[in-house]
């Protein structure tokens, strides 16, 4: 048996803990049952053995396979890694999921993709990773009763997402802690508005909105000058015409959105100014978790 999830962007500027968006990087698991049990791990992570003793997907699998079964059960894992870790592109979110859709296909129980983003409410409390995780596409989100409540947008296939990733693991739950314990009712004014402007844009693909709809005064300046850098990445994003530029999750990966035609160009100025970094033009994400059996 076979998931995979993909990548997320999660904020998207002003939508702090809201909005966020999947794109076509992937983490695939492949498990089967086996005498002993086993973890392989290929690209993202290979090369920290810290995974193979303490693995958050194996904690959260064998929860879920031991509460669905009440057996135990050990199982060979195979993990594909491509999103990296920590650097605010959902890597957390794309484990709790596919260790969720795993232990109930290796439990033989066939669930919705809803009943899997609720259950990985319990592991990540904000659902703008989550969501898209699970459904693909853009995804407005919120908690209510302990329940994710969603609309999703089919994202366009001329619409390239090109991401900036400096060497530089940013923890979210550290990252958390630099922001401001209260906001202004201005600043929460100017955020509920452009969120809200961002999603309509989006919903009525008027990309040309989103560079004004996009600005944010809740997280993204005190998180960006951790890695002042940031600030110059956006700055060369918006020169070369790229549509959105915002910092991804809590960073420290810098997300731009551009048409199809001016993805290369954008990406070569990225590499061409940020040598250190990595630099990657993808494809939007629309299907979200896969399962294959
Ligand atoms: N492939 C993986 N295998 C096992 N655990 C992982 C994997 N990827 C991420 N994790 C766990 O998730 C943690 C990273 O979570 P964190 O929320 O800090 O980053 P992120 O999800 O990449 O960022 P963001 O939420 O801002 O997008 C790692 O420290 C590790 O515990
Ligand atoms: N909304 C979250 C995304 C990162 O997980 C944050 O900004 O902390």
């Amino acid at each position: 048996m076979t998931v995979s999830v993909p990548a997320t962007s999660a904020n998207l500027g002003p939508g702090f803990d809201s909005l966020g968006l999947a794109v076509d990087l992937r983490n695939v698991v492949e498990f089967h049952p086996s005498k002993f049990f086993s973890v392989s791990i290929k690209g993202e992570g290979e090369n920290n053995p810290r995974l193979k003793g303490n693995n958050l997907f194996v904690s959260i699998f064998n929860d879920h396979y031991a509460r669905l079964t009440k057996k135990t059960q050990n199982f060979k894992f195979t993990f594909h890694n491509q999103i990296p870790m920590s650097r605010g592109l959902g890597s957390s979110s794309a484990v709790i999921v596919s260790a969720i859709a795993s232990a109930h296909e290796a439990a033989g129980i066939r669930v919705s993709k809803r009943r899997i983003l609720n259950h990985a409410l319990v592991y990540e409390s904000h659902p703008d990773n989550i969501t898209p995780a699970v459904m693909g596409g853009f995804n407005a989100a919120t908690i209510e009763k302990n329940k994710v409540f969603s609309q999703r947008k089919h994202l366009p296939d001329y619409l390239k997402a090109v991401v900036v990733i400096p060497n530089k693991q940013m923890n979210t739950s550290k990252s958390r802690t630099v922001l401001p314990k209260s906001y202004s009712k201005e600043n929460a004014i100017y955020n509920l508005s452009h969120t809200a402007l961002t999603v309509a844009a989006f919903f009525n693909e008027d990309w040309e909105m989103l560079k004004l709809a996009a600005q944010d005064r809740f997280h993204q300046k005190a998180r960006m000058k951790t890695l002042p850098e940031l600030f110059a990445v956006q700055k060369v994003a918006y020169e070369s015409g790229a549509l959105m530029s915002t910092l991804s999750g809590s960073g420290s990966t810098f997300f731009s959105l551009v048409y199809d035609d001016d993805a290369s160009m954008i990406a070569n100025k990225f590499t061409q100014k940020f040598p250190d970094f990595i630099v990657k033009t993808l494809d939007f994400d629309n299907n979200g978790l896969i399962i294959e059996r």
